[in-house]
């Protein structure tokens, strides 16, 4: 990433891609929907210092999901960042990424640090940082006290207020929190998995999550639920004053087919 006065990150999240390219999860075609994302980010977007794709990146596993992600992404000229959500196939991800270099979990660039952590859970759905991933995280923040700091993890470190996902979150949040209040130049927490947006400031750190490349969940809902909102991705302008501009944008008029009635996956 090239040092200049901000930094222009566009997060993309859940893409849940399959290897065959007509692969779908509740009806929709997911990797037509994500590309239905880039072209408009392409569109709206002239100058993007960093891709970041927030886990959940194959639903399937295969190392072809994984090329078609390095594919759709492939024009961007820019860098890119992957890691980990709970649905991945870490040895499938590592043999497209590693090699792409796509896989870091700090980078620093201008006058900020980002921070990219493994939430996954060997088998399960709800996300945890491991000793390692804590460490990690410390040691980041100690050594760049003067870098502002964004920190990304695919699963929720907040409650989202719907019940069936507030199960499958971060399940030790707390102990990340106090991590993330203990230092004051941490900025921002950037999360996936529960695929819609939201924006909210403690203590003035910025907490969001954002929409999925694919289906939507339905905020507020106890069960399992879709929305019909359209794919979507979160951009991010960090400033070298340490604050951050941020919103969403969705893809508009395409009929994307799918099952609302669904209650699951
Ligand atoms: N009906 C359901 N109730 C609870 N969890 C579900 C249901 N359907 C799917 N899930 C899981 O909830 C997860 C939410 O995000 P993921 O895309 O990680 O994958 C989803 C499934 O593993």
């Amino acid at each position: 990433m090239e040092m200049g006065l901000s930094l222009k990150l566009i997060q993309i999240s859940d893409p849940h891609l399959f290897a065959a390219i007509e692969g779908s999860l509740l009806g929709m075609n997911t990797l037509h929907s994500l590309h239905c994302v880039t072209e408009l980010i392409c569109q709206q977007h002239k100058q993007i210092d960093c891709l970041l794709v927030s886990g959940d990146l194959s639903q399937d596993g295969s190392v072809a999901s994984y090329r078609h992600l390095q594919q759709a992404l492939e024009h961007f000229n820019c860098k890119v960042l992957w890691f980990e959500g709970n649905h991945d196939n870490p040895a499938s991800m590592q043999q497209v990424a590693v090699a792409a270099g796509y896989l870091q979990r700090v980078v620093c660039a201008g006058r900020w640090q980002l921070i990219l952590l493994n939430s996954q859970v060997d088998g399960a759905v709800f996300g945890q940082l491991d000793e390692s991933q804590l460490q990690l995280l410390e040691q980041a923040l100690q050594q760049q006290p003067e870098l502002h700091t964004l920190i990304s993890l695919h699963h929720h470190p907040l409650p989202m207020g719907s019940a069936w996902l507030d199960d499958i979150g971060l399940q030790n949040a707390a102990e990340f929190n106090a991590i993330v209040q203990r230092y004051p130049q941490v900025r921002g927490v950037l999360w996936g998995h529960v695929h819609q947006h939201s924006d909210r400031n403690i203590n003035g750190v910025r907490y969001l999550s954002s929409p999925s490349t694919c289906v939507q969940f339905k905020p507020s809902s106890a069960k399992f639920a879709l929305d019909n909102q359209p794919p979507g991705y979160r951009w991010l302008t960090l400033h070298d004053d340490g604050s951050i501009d941020t919103g969403v944008g969705r893809v508009s008029g395409i009929d994307f087919s799918v099952d609302l009635a669904g209650t699951g996956y």
